[in-house]
């Protein structure tokens, strides 16, 4: 990591903590994933070289900016926020990390997004509104590619919002899977190739 970046990415964590107690309106919060996740995120996308990322709930772009700077030249992160505000903040973060060009930007609802995907990515993050995971699990899972990589975030945190959604998963038999107990719990499937 350049150090630019890490000045970059030490600042939000920071701003995210004193934004996240100052407000209480939920939709002013920025609920960032701990640094620990993003370094868990970066290797991941390191390992398994991933070339095409689907972030669904970017918030100010924290999680966005560990995902975009582990791809390789080329890759790709699109990433799903329906808040304006946080759209435009997440914009300027990723201008000032040099990273616009590996990132699209989708300004919407991420079920309506989820619905008409037809892409398939190395990896899928998920990062949301949870109560809305079980209804598009179907289209989630299809966004993983054969050999692909799925990581829900909050799965330790919010255990029970999760449990049908991590169940739902756990029966599928193309998906193998596993709870690992970084930052607030990141629940990963693996999905076979058949
Ligand atoms: C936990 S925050 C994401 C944090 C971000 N991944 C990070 O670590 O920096 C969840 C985000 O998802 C957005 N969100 C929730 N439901 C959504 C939906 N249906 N469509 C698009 N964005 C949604 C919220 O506005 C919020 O910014």
């Amino acid at each position: 990591m350049t150090p630019t970046l890490n000045t970059l990415l030490t600042g939000l964590e920071q701003r995210g903590k004193d934004n996240d107690a100052r407000v209480s309106e939920r939709r002013r919060k920025y609920l960032n994933i701990t640094r620990d996740t993003g370094e868990f995120l970066a290797v991941l996308v390191k390992a398994i070289r991933a070339g095409r990322v689907l972030e669904i709930g970017t918030s100010n772009g924290y999680s966005t900016l560990w995902l975009a700077s582990s791809l390789n030249n080329g890759g790709r992160v699109v990433t799903v926020e329906f808040d304006n505000d946080k759209i435009g903040e997440a914009k300027a973060n990723f201008q000032r990390a040099g990273l616009v060009d590996r990132i699209e930007q989708i300004e919407g609802d991420a079920v309506t997004y989820l619905r008409g995907n037809t892409a398939t990515f190395d990896l899928v993050f998920l990062d949301a509104d949870r109560s809305q995971y079980l209804d598009v699990a179907d289209r989630i899972m299809e966004a993983v590619k054969p050999g692909g990589v799925l990581v829900c975030d909050n799965a330790l945190s919010h255990a029970a919002e999760m449990a049908d959604f991590i169940a739902h998963l756990q029966q599928h038999p193309r998906f193998t899977t596993c709870l690992v107990p970084v930052g607030k719990g990141e629940f990963v499937a693996y999905k076979s190739c058949l």
